[in-house]
Formats: C-alpha cells, sequence, structure tokens
C-alpha cells in the first residue's frame, strides 16, 4: 500500500477510535488493507484485459479482407447518385414487354439478391445479365468485387450504366460495359483468368431464364468457359413455379425435366420469393431467387445432350408410368421389350411415375441407352415425332 492511501485510513480510524478498542482497530485495519489490494488487483487485471481485446481486435482487422476494413472504416457509401426512379424518368426508360423488363428499385431487396452470392472478395469477379437501370448492379458496386461485367441487351440502359461505371472508378473496381445478348456472349473472350472466383448474377428476363439455365449447365457439365473454375456459383431470378420446379426433390408434384437436369450438375437452393408488387411494371407472377452451385464431383461423365434427351423423354408423359416416355426413344417395332430389358438391367421399377425417379435412377436410365446405342448407332438418330420411322435394324419401316 502506498504511503498516502496508509495516511488516510490511520485518519478514518483515529476519528472512529473513540468507540473501538485497539484489537478492533487493527483488525478492521487488516481488513481495509486487503481490500484495498483487491482493488488493485482487479484495475491491474482489467488493464491487461483490454490489452488483450485491443491486441485481438488489431490481429482480426488485419485478417479481414481489404474491402471489408474499408467499408467498415469508411461506412462506405457510393458518391451520390440520382434514385432509379429519377433515372427511369431521366431517360424514358419504359419497360419493353418483349425483353421482360421489370425492374427492382428497392434497394434492400436488391441488396439481399447480392447477398445470396455469398462472400464476395476484393479479387473476386461479377457477371450481372440485364442490369437494366441498375439496381443490382448498386448492390454488386457496394460489395466492392474487382470486375463487374455488364451484359445488357437494350442500349437504351447505356447512359446510366457509364454513369454507374464512373462511380465504380473511385472504388477501384473496373467496370466493363457490353450491349449485347447474353445467349450469345463470348464468355471465353471477357472472361477472368481461372484463378479468380466468378459469381453470374441476374434479375433475368423471364424470356431467357430456362434456356440460358440449360445453356449454363452444358457448360457446368463441361467444365467450359464460365465454368472452367469450380469455384463459379449462380444467383438468378426465375419466375416463381419454374423456381420451385428447379429446385423440387423426388416426389414432388413440380418435378420435372429441369430438376433433375439442374441436380445432375448443380446443387440448387431456393432463397426467396419477391412478390411480384415489388417490381416496375408489376408482372404477372411472383418471383423466386435460386442459388446453383456446381457441384465439385459430377453426378456423371455421360454427355449433357445424352442425358438431356433420356429425361426429356421420361417426363414427355409425366402422368404415365416412366417406361412410356423412355420407349418413345425407339423404333416402335421392338419398343417394349427394348425398355423391358434395359430397365432391368438398369435396375429401375417401371412403373413410377417421372416425378418418383431420383437423379441416380435418370442416370442409370441414360447409361443404359447410351450402351444400347453403342451397338445400335442408327437408333440415336431415331425421332418418334419425325416422318420417317426407322426400325431397330436400321430399316425404313
Ligand atoms: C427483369 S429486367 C431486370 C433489370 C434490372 N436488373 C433490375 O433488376 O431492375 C431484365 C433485363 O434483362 C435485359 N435483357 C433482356 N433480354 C436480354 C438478353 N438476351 N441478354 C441480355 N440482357 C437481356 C432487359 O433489357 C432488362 O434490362
Amino acid at each position: 500500500m502506498s504511503g498516502k492511501e496508509q495516511q488516510k485510513l490511520n485518519v478514518k480510524y483515529a476519528e472512529s477510535s473513540l468507540k473501538l478498542d485497539k484489537a478492533q482497530l487493527e483488525f478492521m485495519k487488516l481488513i481495509e488493507e486487503q481490500n484495498l489490494e483487491r482493488v488493485q488487483k482487479l484495475k491491474r487485471l482489467r488493464r491487461n484485459n483490454l490489452m488483450t481485446a485491443a491486441a485481438l481486435i488489431t490481429s482480426v482487422v488485419a485478417n479481414m479482407s481489404d474491402a471489408a476494413v474499408r467499408i467498415l472504416k469508411s461506412g462506405l457509401r457510393l458518391p451520390p447518385l440520382p434514385t432509379l426512379r429519377d433515372i427511369v424518368k431521366l431517360y424514358n426508360l419504359r419497360a419493353v414487354k418483349q425483353l421482360s423488363q421489370n425492374f427492382l428499385m428497392d434497394e434492400r431487396l436488391t441488396d439481399k439478391i447480392v447477398k445470396q452470392c455469398g462472400q464476395i472478395n476484393s479479387n473476386d469477379v461479377i457477371l450481372e445479365v440485364g442490369p437494366g437501370p441498375g439496381g443490382i448492379t448498386r448492390s454488386i458496386i457496394r460489395r466492392e468485387p474487382k470486375r463487374l461485367i455488364l451484359v445488357e441487351k437494350d442500349a437504351r440502359f447505356l447512359p446510366t450504366l457509364e454513369q454507374l461505371r464512373e462511380c465504380a472508378k473511385v472504388l477501384n473496381i473496373e467496370v466493363d460495359i457490353f450491349i449485347d445478348d447474353i445467349l450469345r456472349f463470348n464468355m471465353e473472350n471477357h472472361l477472368p483468368a481461372i484463378s479468380q472466383r466468378l459469381h453470374l448474377i441476374g434479375n433475368l428476363p423471364f424470356s431467357i431464364s430456362t434456356r440460358l439455365l440449360i445453356n449454363w449447365l452444358e457448360d457446368v457439365s463441361m467444365r467450359r468457359r464460365a465454368f472452367q473454375s469450380s469455384c463459379t456459383t449462380m444467383t438468378l431470378t426465375f419466375q416463381k413455379e419454374v423456381a420451385e420446379r428447379i429446385c423440387a426433390p423426388v416426389g414432388h408434384e413440380q418435378r420435372c425435366r429441369l430438376s433433375v437436369m439442374s441436380q445432375i450438375w448443380t446443387r440448387p437452393m431456393l432463397k426467396f420469393i419477391i412478390p411480384g408488387k415489388a417490381f416496375v411494371p408489376k408482372p404477372e407472377v411472383d418471383v423466386g431467387i435460386v442459388k446453383l452451385i456446381p457441384l465439385k464431383e459430377p453426378k456423371t461423365t455421360l454427355d449433357f445432350r445424352l442425358v438431356e434427351k433420356v429425361v426429356r423423354h421420361i417426363f414427355n408423359m409425366r402422368q404415365k408410368y416412366c417406361r412410356r416416355g423412355f420407349e418413345t426413344l425407339f423404333p416402335p417395332d421392338q419398343r417394349e421389350s427394348i425398355t423391358f430389358e434395359l430397365f432391368k438391367e438398369a435396375d429401375v421399377k417401371d412403373t413410377l411415375r417421372p416425378f418418383q425417379l431420383s437423379v441416380d435412377e435418370c442416370l442409370r436410365l441414360a447409361t443404359v441407352y447410351s450402351n444400347f446405342i453403342q451397338e445400335k448407332p442408327e437408333v440415336a438418330s431415331y425421332n418418334f415425332r419425325g416422318p420417317k420411322q426407322i426400325t431397330c435394324e436400321g430399316q425404313a419401316a
């Protein structure tokens, strides 16, 4: 105990000494001394704890991505921009129905869509399909990727997207704008090096969403274009029913060709639904956000188009036994007996309905079909809707 503190104690006890005897005084002094020591010990402990906490925070901040630190430090906001509604008015951007233009103006919703991409690092690249007036684009820029590729078919949006590019420059984000059709866009020419993680995102036009997904699933199966790296993810909007179909599990009434094809090569997840009224103009339907993560280990090495053909035939007759659709892969003369044999070989019950088939069962059926047409290649070109019928012996019937 310091001299000053001892003095204070003495004064205190001297005042009350009239009432207490010497032994009591000594005892109290001892207790008081112990209390003071305890207080000092606690103060020392608290100081040490504060120093440890400071050291910990410093090391956590050091390990955070540069972008996260910048956001934390600056409370990142984009340079002032007109609101999306003003932009739409200013440039007279009336929605064009043929291009499925339904705009999202609510920043909380666009942020929520972009959040589904997961972590976005300062080294990541994002490709947005159909940015339109740029609602989702703004949310992406706030997440500070390294590079943003915008593919928009409607050239009327160019001035507003260029404005966003200028804002992004301030944050060292490279923005490339392409006025192009995503279905024809040449990914190879514009894609980043394989080492960079790529997120594909878009509030897709309904008119092309299923076609685009099938194209990208084929790219996943071949590990080409946007999917050379297995880290590429897709965060896409679909009409609610289509979103539910993509994710429908075995036995679900919505299960269809798109469910099976999506689930063979990716893990699709329905994230949330946006009511139609959130869009301008309001579409007839609600919208589902689906995230698709390509599987690291593909479930098959079979050719995408062959699998697609078999699955398409099976689901063509979705209310009937699954063998009925499968039969249409073969010319009429022997289709029943061939189908019977191939289902046996694939170990699949032929009286299941198509929606009751698992991914593995569909793939086993695709495998036996693939083996069959290797032995009888002429059957591969058989088209049950076509005018000319060939037999399993390869002759015109
Ligand atoms: C549903 S709007 C979404 C607009 C904006 N991203 C939003 O969320 O408000 C679809 C956008 O895709 C564009 N688009 C339509 N077809 C396209 C295509 N084939 N390739 C690229 N963009 C397309 C439309 O012009 C429109 O801007």
